[in-house]
């Protein structure tokens, strides 16, 4: 399957840069974006001499997550073809390092997937959300475990339950970013060359380590949420917030019990 074009995937060094690519739709994911990035971290994850990933977004935006034609769409998340279930799991399983660098929105997976990622920097301005319930939807890559556990239940019932943007700063006083950066891109960067130098089997075997005490329980709740969220992309309640996104309205769930 040919590369989309909306994912940029560049060696640098040892570290592998990916980075979306698609501005005039906020780098919304499509399927096909899914796909090359799934693709990328196969390439990564194979190439002895790439030591970290590194993910970004071009056009100052880091992404505005799941495109929302696709869920328009109904496409099938339950089944395990599914481009968005692949690239889950692949970002869960993978071994070496993967640094994020933030600027703009990070919206929805584009700020969930942080939680599956090793090191991340936001830059000043960044913006982050978790707009699930206003979408008519549910959290999804195990946010729901994973965010009352590194910000707190208050934050996470802020987060997920309003559904608000939210700032880097706040983003690091909730532990989802390292760090608030005037340049996160360089930064980022520095923390791979880092990364490069260090004993790469030693770096594999930590990363597992910090991972493994809450991977089962992560994989579990990947489970739920996804087989919720699938039914509820079929409900009135997303098409009316996704009509009234597409229409640029507000949306009207008053006469929703
Ligand atoms: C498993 C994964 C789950 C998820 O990821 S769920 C989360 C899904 N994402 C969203 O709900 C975010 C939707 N987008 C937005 O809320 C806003 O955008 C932003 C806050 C990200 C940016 O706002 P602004 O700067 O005002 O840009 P704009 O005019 O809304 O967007 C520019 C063009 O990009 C299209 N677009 C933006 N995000 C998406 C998207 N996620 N899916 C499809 N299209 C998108 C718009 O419609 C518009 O298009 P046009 O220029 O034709 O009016």
């Amino acid at each position: 399957m040919e590369p989309s074009p909306e994912v940029l995937v560049e060696q640098r060094g040892a570290t592998l840069e990916v980075s979306f690519n698609r501005p005039d739709r906020k780098n919304a994911i499509n399927l096909a974006m899914y796909r090359s990035l799934t693709a990328a971290l196969l390439r990564a994850k194979q190439d002895a001499t790439t030591r970290s990933v590194l993910i970004y977004g071009q056009g100052g935006i880091f992404t505005s997550g799941n495109d929302l034609n696709d869920f328009a769409n109904a496409s099938n998340l339950q089944d395990e073809n599914n481009p968005i279930v692949i690239f889950m799991q692949a970002l869960l399983s993978f071994p070496k390092p993967v640094v994020v660098a933030v600027e703009g929105v990070a919206v929805g997976i584009g700020t969930t997937l942080l939680l599956h990622c090793d090191l991340a920097y936001g830059h000043t301005d960044a913006r982050f959300a978790l707009p699930f319930v206003k979408l008519g939807l549910c959290p999804e890559y195990a946010s729901s475990y994973l965010i009352p556990r590194i910000a707190g239940a208050a934050k996470a019932s802020e987060w997920l339950l309003l559904g608000e943007e939210f700032s880097a700063q706040e983003a690091k006083e909730g532990n989802l970013i390292n760090s608030v950066e005037a340049a996160p891109l360089a930064k980022a960067r520095a923390a791979c060359d880092k990364l490069a130098l260090l004993p790469p089997a030693a770096v594999r075997q930590s990363k597992a380590l910090l991972k493994q005490t809450t991977s089962d329980n992560v994989q579990r709740v990947i489970d739920t949420e996804i087989a919720l969220f699938a039914k509820a992309l079929s409900q009135p309640e997303f098409a009316e917030a996704v009509g009234a996104f597409f229409e640029k309205r507000k949306p009207d769930f008053s006469h929703f019990e």
